[in-house]
């Protein structure tokens, strides 16, 4: 559950019972859910601040409407080009004549359409070939074109109050099998808890909970992903070195503070999706900055990572690898630092084992480049799978003779063992049908 997208999307709920507050714009007596009831959507701007639930909401509508064989089709006006709209509208379109089915066109920060881009939609919304619904952290009168406006419904989202914070993140918090702790029974349950399993048992204060919710200042998103920050924090940092034994040793137990949940707050705006795009992104930013000897850019991307919740050990592999793949003969000793670093950060785990990283990033960023192994190993691959025939045997006197009848047959015969001789050995230790290649210098496709 901790790994792979933010908490905050996972926790994103599909219907209007789980949707929590907002009772002015979406209670049980207004027109809005009376209307998402009879699934009558008219076009709407949600306007609100940020994690307050419109995507959300537009989320639920989207779930329902699909039910009833409505197309919902999502934008963000953060990438989308006029095109993209344009081509929505045609699809729109034919599927309104074809087949009379509507079509839902969420566009999520719909402010950062500029006027020309906005009455790309109007005439469709006008004669009913979409519906649009726009989310917005802005105040529409002056963000959205007053005729659009005009046609669209505006629903004001508020700030989540404290105490449905409190709701959504106790939603998480047992999901999560999280376990809160009375701190008025100070580490009561904690010490008498069993654990048999190889996971640790996590713990909140429930004062921690009370803060987040309070420190989250109505952003649901912050607050899950604040959450999952501290846990995540408190879980790579639970494996220790124990000196004494030499051994690693894990807790079985975890305690989330008031102050890990504030730490996890303060980073929760670059909490990334660690299975997703981004993870992939940053990886390969990372990579290639070190590539390009670009010792800023290198360290950059390391602490976006290990700030954004990556797994110090995901990033140690891959310097594993880059020390072979892009610096390879030209430092070996980078190999060592990798493996050592890799070593390092699965004693100490974070946050201490962040600078190991940062030396070997910096160290590779600094270290002079050679591709030479790795293309002149490609090559040699390339060579093995483009062969057509059966690959050629091993050459007879390169081959290892343990018994009479292998030695009768030939095997080992003729072949200089290197050490007898004081000069080069004139030796051939390819197949016959490969004799003078060179993977260093020649290329295969
Ligand atoms: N009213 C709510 N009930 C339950 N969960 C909520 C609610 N509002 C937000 N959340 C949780 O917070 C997350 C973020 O909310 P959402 O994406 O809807 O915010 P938003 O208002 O669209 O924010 P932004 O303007 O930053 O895009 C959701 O994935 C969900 O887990």
């Amino acid at each position: 559950m901790l790994e792979g997208k933010p908490l905050a999307d996972k926790m994103r709920p599909d219907t209007l019972q789980d949707y929590i507050g907002q009772s002015r714009a979406v209670g049980q007596e207004t027109l809005l859910r009376s209307l998402l009831e009879t699934n009558e959507i008219p076009s709407l701007i949600l306007w609100g601040p940020p994690g307050c639930g419109k995507t959300t909401l537009a989320h639920i509508i989207a779930n329902n409407s699909k039910k009833h064989s409505i197309r919902f089709v999502t934008l963000s006006a953060t990438n989308a080009k006029t095109n993209d709209v344009r081509d929505v509208i045609k699809q729109a379109q034919n599927e309104k004549s074809f087949f009379k089915r509507k079509t839902i066109l969420f566009i999520d920060e719909i402010h950062r359409f500029n006027k020309s881009q906005q009455d790309t939609f109007l005439p469709h919304v006008e004669c009913g070939t979409i519906t649009l619904i726009g989310a917005t952290t802005e105040n529409p009168s002056f963000q959205v074109n007053a005729a659009l406006l005009s046609r669209c419904r505006v629903i004001v989202l508020e700030k989540l109050p404290v105490e449905a914070m409190v709701t959504i993140l106790m939603r998480a918090i047992n999901s999560l099998g999280i376990h809160v702790l009375d701190s008025s029974r100070p580490t009561d349950s904690l010490s008498h808890s069993s654990n048999s399993s190889s996971e640790p048992s996590v713990f909140i204060e429930d004062k921690a909970v009370d803060t987040l919710a309070y420190l989250s200042d109505g952003d649901a998103r912050a607050g899950l992903n604040g959450l999952q920050l501290a846990v995540l924090a408190r879980l790579s940092s639970r494996k220790m070195f124990c000196k004494k034994s030499g051994q690693t040793y894990s807790p079985s137990r975890v305690l989330i503070t008031e102050n890990d949940v504030k730490e996890g707050l303060q980073r929760s705006h670059i909490l990334y999706d660690r299975a997703g795009e981004e993870h992939y992104n940053c990886i390969s930013a990372l990579h290639k900055s070190m590539r390009g000897s670009d010792q800023n850019a290198s360290l950059y991307w390391l602490a976006r990572m290990l700030e954004g919740g990556e797994d110090p050990l995901y990033v140690a592999r891959r310097l594993v690898r880059f020390a072979s793949e892009d610096i390879g003969l030209a430092d070996p000793s980078a190999l060592t630092q990798a493996v050592a670093a890799y070593q390092g950060c699965h004693f100490i785990g974070m946050p201490e084992c962040e600078v190991l990283l940062a030396q070997c990033v910096v160290y590779f960023a600094r270290a002079p480049k050679s591709i030479e192994v790795y293309n002149a190993y490609n090559n040699v691959k390339a060579c093995l799978r483009n062969h057509q025939d059966p690959l050629p045997p091993v050459p007879l006197h390169l081959r290892n003779a343990p018994t009479r009848l292998m030695k009768d047959l030939g095997y080992g015969k003729g072949y200089k063992y290197n050490p007898m001789y004081s000069e080069p050995v004139d030796q051939e230790y390819l197949p016959e049908e490969l004799r003078g290649v060179d993977f260093f210098k020649q290329r295969w496709c």
